[in-house]
């Protein structure tokens, strides 16, 4: 018999060719094998099953990680999977592990921060993960002011080694994943001190616990640092607290790509920039951004299927009530998402290339693209982490009461995505870097040094400084043209008026400081202007199938509109655009849903989730919402008797004595 499929004439109404589209999402024909077949299976595992996770004691919880961990690393051995296989398969089993650290940080820290020497002794090690390490960087009192950090690291040339030492509570490093209850090893960033002279702050690889018995070595204190917001969630992850009390490690276990230290105990700064020793940082944001379009793609998954199930008001003459996807104010809350989940996809693609390339130049000593590449990480770090944290909250009102059931699968993703806009950078301390990077950008306009890669645009100042929006009618505004040239125009004026304000300052850090808020603003502007030029970049290419460009073409537009009518007081303001063209544009947007409403359920198909990744009664694939809550609800623990625990202690009393008092 045929399963039921409550999406089935949902599907018949999609007008592209959705076997092309999976591909276009997936980035490549390869890219889309690979990815479904790993995903399948991981889906048909049973040890990687997480349906029962929110119920699981933290200990149960971390204990199940190290199984799925050991279980994944089998399988990854056992079938020869690639590095890149074997990624995927980490994202689809899709629970925060100690792994993430030491294969998305710890490695990447030793590659790009060591020498060949380092290379070669730690990095065969680390792959075959006879030793697991972490990286340590936070403490307890700081974390985003790394040059603020307290942990030192002192040489002492008597024995060719360094001293390891948390001198104060605050040096205490807190937070690091895999840190608390697994890693043998870490990266530690400490303050380099040579013959009395600091020299900021450097990593160091050390030893944390024996690798026979797991004990702490002498001199180390380490523990977990406790519970963290919701339940499953990032729990499964042993983020921890590390204390050093002079503890010796050799000289050679300084990563000395960025600087040296000799023999004799001298600091030798070689010709590439310090800010090097943030690499690891850049990295981990580039992928950070490529995984904010699966978790949106995922809640928004979820919440267009449910609202397609869902039905409320509106029966004609006994017929069905409307879907909830059918009003307006749904389709404006959800189709935003949906086009953003695009866009961030699209941008993460780009963003990988302009990471491998600052790579390949930094490994020829070629350091120009380096701001560049730290401004765009940092920033669509931020922008898309933000959106899609609270896109997730979003889909859970849009999917009403049921939202909020644990089983619906987005109260966990929340809060295993929320902290996202805190790690790898705080988004309001990286936005700052990009402001930053805009005022340096804009104070040398006249200089004669052209802008280059993403502030390109700034080159052509003068005439956005005049230019005028020339939209008359709603359509004008499906011209890529017209809405590229109203999203620079915008980013470069609120660049410029801020530069003009801080030149009133006569100390330009007092002026940062005080115009920080509007900086932020500046930065998100520029990069929400990069996110709709790459998807505009992208309708250039040849894309196959039918109606397939053509769905993208409305996303685009989309994507672009709906950011001009949220920021509309930017774009008028700023005279890019009179308050009627803004009244078009919005108008232009309402056309838009009208054509996104008969392809949303093919749309998120097109993300080709199985439902164990979604994880989700609601968006499960077949759309049979009410059996499955109806039939899981019986499976909750408190259903498990009729008569709960505690009611003979504490129920049956109150229900007694309320008996007595009605006859009194
Ligand atoms: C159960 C599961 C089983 C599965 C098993 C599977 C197993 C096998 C899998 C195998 C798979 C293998 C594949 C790979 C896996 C990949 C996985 C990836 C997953 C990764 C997940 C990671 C989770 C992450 C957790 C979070 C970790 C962290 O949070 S680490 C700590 C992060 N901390 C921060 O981000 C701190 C933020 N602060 C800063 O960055 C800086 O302090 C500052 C930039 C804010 C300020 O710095 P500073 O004071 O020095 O500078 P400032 O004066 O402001 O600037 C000086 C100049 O330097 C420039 N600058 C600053 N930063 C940079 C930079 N990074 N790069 C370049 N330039 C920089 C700045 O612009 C200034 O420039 P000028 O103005 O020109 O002078
Ligand atoms: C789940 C999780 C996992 C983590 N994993 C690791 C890890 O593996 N390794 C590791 O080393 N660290 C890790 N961290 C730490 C993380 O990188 C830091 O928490 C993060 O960088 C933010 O720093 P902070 O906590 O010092 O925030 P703070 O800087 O104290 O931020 C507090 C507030 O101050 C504001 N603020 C701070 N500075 C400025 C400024 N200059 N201008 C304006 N506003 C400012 C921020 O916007 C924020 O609102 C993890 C954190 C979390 C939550």
């Amino acid at each position: 018999m045929e399963a039921l499929d409550y999406h089935a004439e949902e599907r018949r109404k999609a007008e592209f060719n959705l076997d092309e589209m999976k591909i276009v999402w997936a980035g490549s024909r390869r890219n889309y094998e690979l990815s479904d077949r790993v995903a399948r299976l991981v889906a048909s595992d049973p040890v990687f099953r997480k349906d029962n996770r929110t119920m699981l004691t933290r200990k149960d919880l971390f204990k199940d990680t190290l199984r799925k961990a050991a279980h994944a690393w089998k399988r990854i051995i056992d079938l020869r999977l690639s590095e890149e296989e074997a990624n995927m398969l980490r994202s689809y089993v899709d629970q925060p592990a100690f792994t993430d650290l030491h294969w998305g940080m710890f490695i990447p820290a030793i590659k790009g921060q060591g020498t060949s020497e380092q290379h070669e002794k730690w990095l065969p090690m680390a792959y075959k993960m006879q030793i697991i390490g972490c990286y340590a960087q936070t403490e307890l009192g700081h974390g985003s002011n790394v040059q603020g950090l307290e942990t030192t690291a002192t040489f002492d040339p008597q024995t060719d080694e360094f001293d390891l030492h948390s001198p104060t509570l605050t040096s205490s490093k807190w937070w690091p994943g895999g840190l608390g209850k697994v890693s043998t090893h870490a990266v530690v960033y400490a303050r380099l001190i040579t013959g009395g002279q600091d020299h900021g702050v450097h990593g160091f690889i050390v030893q944390l616990r024996g690798l026979d018995d797991h004990l702490p070595l002498p001199g180390i204190t380490v523990g977990d640092i406790g519970m963290k917001f919701g339940s499953g969630a990032y729990n499964s992850m042993d983020n921890g607290l590390l204390r050093f009390d002079h503890v010796r490690i050799p000289r050679n276990q300084m990563l000395m790509r960025v600087s040296q230290v000799t023999r004799e105990g001298k600091f030798v700064q070689s010709d590439v920039p310090r800010q090097l020793v943030y690499g690891t940082m850049v990295y981990v944001r580039q992928t950070i951004v490529s995984d904010a379009s699966c978790a949106l793609a995922r809640a928004v998954c979820i919440a267009t299927r449910y609202s397609a199930v869902r039905r409320q008001f509106g029966s004609q003459n006994g017929g069905p009530e409307i879907q909830v996807i059918d009003y307006k104010t749904q389709q404006s809350r959800l189709f935003p998402l949906l086009a953003s989940a695009y866009a961030f996809r699209f941008v993460g693609e780009w963003l990988k290339w302009l990471y491998t390339d600052v790579t390949q130049r930094l490994q020829a000593n070629d350091f120009s693209t380096l701001p560049e590449a730290h401004a765009c990480t940092a920033g669509l770090k931020s922008m898309t982490t933000s959106v899609t944290a609270d896109a997730i909250e979003e889909c859970r009102k849009l999917c009403g009461g049921h939202g909020y059931l644990s089983n619906s699968g987005l109260p966990e993703l929340f809060a295993v995505y929320i902290p996202t806009c805190t790690y790898e950078g705080d988004n309001v301390v990286l936005l700052l870097q990009v402001a930053r990077f805009l005022m340096k950008t804009v104070s040398q306009l006249g200089s004669g040094k052209k802008p280059v890669g993403t502030t390109a645009y700034m080159g052509r100042a003068e005439h956005l400084m005049q230019c005028r929006c020339e939209v008359e009618m709603a359509q004008d505004w499906l011209k890529p043209s017209t809405i590229l040239e109203a999203f620079e125009a915008r980013a470069v004026r609120m660049s410029i008026a801020c530069a003009k304000s801080l030149g009133k300052f006569s100390n330009p850090e007092d002026g940062f400081a005080e115009l920080s808020p509007d900086l932020v603003e500046v930065a998100i502007a520029h990069c929400q202007l990069i996110v709709v030029s790459k998807f505009l970049e992208k309708l250039q290419q040849d894309i196959p199938g039918k109606g397939v460009k053509r769905q993208l073409e409305i996303l685009c537009n989309v994507y672009a509109l709906h950011l001009l009518h949220k920021h509309l007081g930017d774009f008028v303001a700023t005279g890019c655009i009179t308050p009627n063209q803004g009244a078009l544009a919005n108008e232009q947007l309402r056309l838009l849903y009208a054509q996104v409403r008969p392809n949303a359920i093919a749309l998120v198909d097109a993300f080709n989730y199985t439902d164990h990744y979604l994880g989700s009664i609601l968006g499960c694939y077949d759309g049979n919402v009410y059996q499955k809550l109806y039939q899981e609800a019986w499976k909750d623990p408190l259903n498990d008797t009729v008569v709960p625990d505690g009611y003979l202690e504490y129920l049956r009393p109150i229900l007694k004595q309320h008996i007595r008092t009605a006859r009194l």
